[in-house]
């Protein structure tokens, strides 16, 4: 099936001569929720606002449903709906008449049933004549999302969409990108909660320094996320892990003192009661032991720090 969005090569180099991009290609699937991470500067706005239209590129393509962004913007532009990290709205207007213009934006024809539909969605109809100023943080949040699908955009982007918000609005905003998922909605968030990344995407995707540097579906993230460590606090410092337990693949750390096991938490056989009788049988005594967990978090700050020793392209 043809991907609702098709990144190319994006390259973006400011005219500070900052660049800020580099060979960027990622292909998007039409229903996909895809979380876009990375530390902060990494690229991850600029990204957004070059697919949308916002900053141009200095390499690079980008088609959207087929569209090429440039060429054909405002086809391409239709298909998009955009909640930027900054909320800016203004403030004296009404919730119905913020929403029902940004339609008009996008010149769809008025359709008040959509917009009253769109707003009990969000549960903002019994807010619908209230003034933008009025309404507290989350709401107005709420609207910023209103507003973006006001167009019945086919692609949703959230920049930072639960960045300073309470954990009950965060809950609330994860069951509604759901559902409108659920209604074939594509869509794309960045975000620097790896919890959120975690609960929500389908993909994540990994950006340093202006590149992409990882890609992957969630479960095989997660299979990641099952490798656990084992250490053990040897009785006696050893010089070097003996043969007999060479097919544990341990590794000697705390100058002999310890004995450390990588195994898959998921797998069948861990291999832990097996190695543990061995090193019984052996009288390889052990006073204490601990296991840890390699979180996402781990995995991305791994992976962030490695580009990040990488020399600058
Ligand atoms: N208009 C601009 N002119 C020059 N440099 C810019 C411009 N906009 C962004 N940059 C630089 O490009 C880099 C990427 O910025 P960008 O906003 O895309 O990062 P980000 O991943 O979205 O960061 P954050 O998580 O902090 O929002 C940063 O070093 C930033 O300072």
């Amino acid at each position: 099936m043809q991907p609702v969005l098709s990144i190319f090569d994006l390259g973006k180099t400011y005219k500070s001569g900052h660049k800020a991009l580099s060979g960027v290609s990622l292909d998007i699937a039409k229903g996909e929720i895809f979380a876009l991470l990375g530390p902060n500067g990494a690229g991850k706005t600029t990204l957004i606002s070059i697919v949308c239209g916002i900053v141009m590129p200095s390499e690079g393509a980008v088609s959207v449903a087929g569209h090429d962004h440039l060429r054909d913007y405002r086809a391409a532009r239709a298909m998009i709906g955009l909640v930027p990290q900054e909320l800016h709205t203004d403030a004296f207007e009404t919730v119905l008449a913020t929403v029902s213009f940004s339609r008009g934006l996008f010149g769809k024809p008025r359709d008040p049933d959509f917009i009253e539909r769109l707003l009990r969605d969000l549960s903002l109809w019994d807010k619908r004549d209230a003034k933008i100023m009025e309404l507290s943080g989350g709401m107005k949040r709420r609207v910023m999302i209103a507003k973006a699908l006001s167009h019945e955009p086919e692609i949703l982007f959230l920049d930072e969409p639960t960045a300073g918000v309470d954990v009950e609005l965060r809950r609330d905003m994860w069951t509604m990108v759901r559902s409108l998922r659920e209604r074939g909605v594509t869509i794309i968030l960045t975000t620097h909660y790896i919890e959120e990344a975690e609960e929500m995407a389908d993909r994540v995707g990994v950006i340093s320094k202006g590149r992409l540097i990882l890609v992957e579906e969630k479960h095989a993230l997660i299979k990641k996320l099952g490798r656990k460590t084992l250490t053990l606090n040897l009785a006696e410092p050893m010089e070097a892990v003996p043969a007999e337990l060479g097919e544990w693949r341990l590794e000697l750390a705390g100058e002999g003192h310890e004995l450390v096991y990588e195994f898959d938490s998921q797998a069948e056989a861990t291999g832990v009661p097996s190695l543990l009788r061995r090193m019984s049988d052996l009288g390889i005594g052990f006073k204490d032991l601990n296991t840890k967990q390699s979180s996402l978090e781990d995995i991305f700050v791994g992976l962030v720090h490695n580009s990040q020793a990488e020399p600058p392209a």
